[in-house]
């Protein structure tokens, strides 16, 4: 046995040891709080960054696939969207208009060919424009970049995100009384509607009613002006077409959705008194282009000696269209803008009746896919292998011709440049954007060839 004092001392060390297991697992049980705090705040700051990021990658690839589901992601990009106060400060700044009573635009598919014309256009005679769109790879992204690098320069913003995601429409009608929507958003293009066919009802369709639905319901309602197409004449055989004819027999997917896009025009002017005008855009070509459409891409495929499908009818007749050059479009838009009535409900309740129309926008001029090849020869000094098909039946339709009297009448629209003077300023643009130095150039480069 031990003696006494050694017993108080055994007796105090385990005192203390027991102090001292009782501090550490106090220790332990802070630490581990603490270590779950910290734990927790770096899963909310990863789920914050991963929002950040998510918007821009999916909304990448959007339309060009069928994304009817984009609630998700809508959900995500709100969230981001929502937050920045410098964001806000961007979209507000390129929205105000520079002069008095200058309009303050929203352009949807400002990063389009169409779209960033008319931005720019509108920017440069002091109106406010804010761009929205979704930069989808429909095709080549880089191009709808340097679009936006060159709207960036004239203090354009665009607001990357989809017309079907409502929160940020809102978001953006909450921040900006728009007193315009130009909406050009839109799954382009006559033949990929046989590819994918749910893209055009996501983009054309449900993209055009979430965005009526949001105009219907700001205070104030936008006046919208839309591009419809000369697709919707489909096989009408009166010649030149007229708004007055039928446009009952769409031939193609594509022409079925924008033909959708003017009957729900009405009716949302019928029921919220939306002002609504709908152009239907007669083949729009020019500098900055489509790379999907036929001028464009024969250009590329001639100037590598790759040959191109030059299509007639099925009755080996010429396929022909009324081919429309970009800056005439432009002050179709413009001006369609300019004359469009206020409209006049307000919180999604009708007033009265509003402007309901549609117009024509065209060149008046049909030209044979032959010719434009022969001109297009002449201007990249190549002869074209030609391939003479008959048009598949793929959407297409025979001819195109507009009669322009009605846009004439109410906005002065006046097309004023040919094929082969237009066609002129999309080559010289063309080898310089692609820094293609050939004959080309210097063919180009004659002291007469302006920009
Ligand atoms: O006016 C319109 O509404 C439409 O104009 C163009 O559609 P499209 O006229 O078919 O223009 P392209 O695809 O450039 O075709 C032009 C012509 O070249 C022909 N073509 C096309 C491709 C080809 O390989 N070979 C060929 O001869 C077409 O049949 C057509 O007659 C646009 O692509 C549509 O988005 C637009 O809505």
């Amino acid at each position: 046995m031990a003696p006494p004092d050694t017993i108080k001392t055994t007796k105090l060390e385990r005192y203390n040891s027991y102090i001292r297991r009782v501090n550490s697992t106090k220790l332990i049980a802070a630490s581990s709080k603490l270590l779950f705090r910290v734990t927790l705040l770096v899963a909310l700051l990863l789920i914050f960054f991963f929002t950040i990021n998510y918007p821009s990658l999916s909304s990448a690839n959007n339309t060009s696939h069928n994304n009817i589901h984009t609630t998700t992601h809508t959900l995500l990009s709100s969230a981001f969207y929502g937050g920045g106060a410098s964001w806000e400060k961007q979209v507000r700044h390129s929205s105000t208009p520079r002069r008095p009573n200058g309009l303050s635009v929203l352009v949807t598919g400002a990063a389009g060919f169409v779209g960033s014309h008319c931005s720019l256009a509108l920017k440069k005679r002091g109106d406010g424009v804010l761009g929205l769109d979704n930069f989808n790879s429909y095709y080549d992204p880089s191009l709808k970049r340097a679009r936006q690098d060159v709207l960036s320069k004239h203090q354009i913003f665009i607001v990357e995100g989809d017309i079907n995601d409502d929160e940020l429409l809102k978001k953006l009608f909450d921040i900006v009384p728009f007193t315009h929507i130009l909406h050009l958003a839109a799954q382009a293009g006559v033949r990929y509607a046989m590819q994918n066919p749910l893209s055009y009802v996501n983009s054309n369709v449900a993209g055009f009613v979430n965005l009526l639905e949001v105009a219907k319901a700001a205070d104030p309602q936008p006046a919208i002006v839309w591009a419809s197409s000369s697709s919707v004449y489909g096989l009408n055989t009166k010649i030149p077409f007229s708004e007055e004819h039928k446009t009952d027999q769409p031939a193609s997917l594509y022409a079925a959705t924008k033909k959708a896009g003017e009957a729900i025009a009405h009716t949302y002017n019928h029921i919220y008194g939306l002002s609504l005008t709908g152009l239907r855009f007669f083949t729009v070509y020019g500098p900055w282009g489509r790379p999907d459409m036929a001028y464009f891409f024969f250009t590329k495929d001639m100037i590598q000696g790759k040959s191109v499908n030059v299509y007639v009818t099925q009755d080996d007749k010429e396929v022909a269209r009324d081919f429309t050059y970009i800056d005439d479009i432009v002050k179709g838009c413009v001006g369609a803008l300019d004359t469009a009535e206020k409209s006049t409900g307000s919180g999604g309740k009708k007033r009265g009746p509003a402007q309901l129309r549609v117009y024509n926008l065209g060149n008046t001029s049909p030209v044979s896919v032959r010719k434009l090849v022969v001109i297009l020869e002449n201007l990249l000094n190549v002869k074209a292998k030609k391939n003479v098909v008959k048009m598949p039946r793929n959407g297409d339709v025979p001819f195109t011709h507009a009669n322009v009297s009605l846009a004439l009448r109410d906005f002065g629209y006046k097309p004023t440049t040919d094929l082969s003077s237009g066609l002129r300023k999309f080559v010289k643009w063309y080898v310089s954007y692609y820094g293609i130095q050939s004959r080309v150039k210097k063919e180009n480069d004659s002291p007469n060839s302006d920009d």
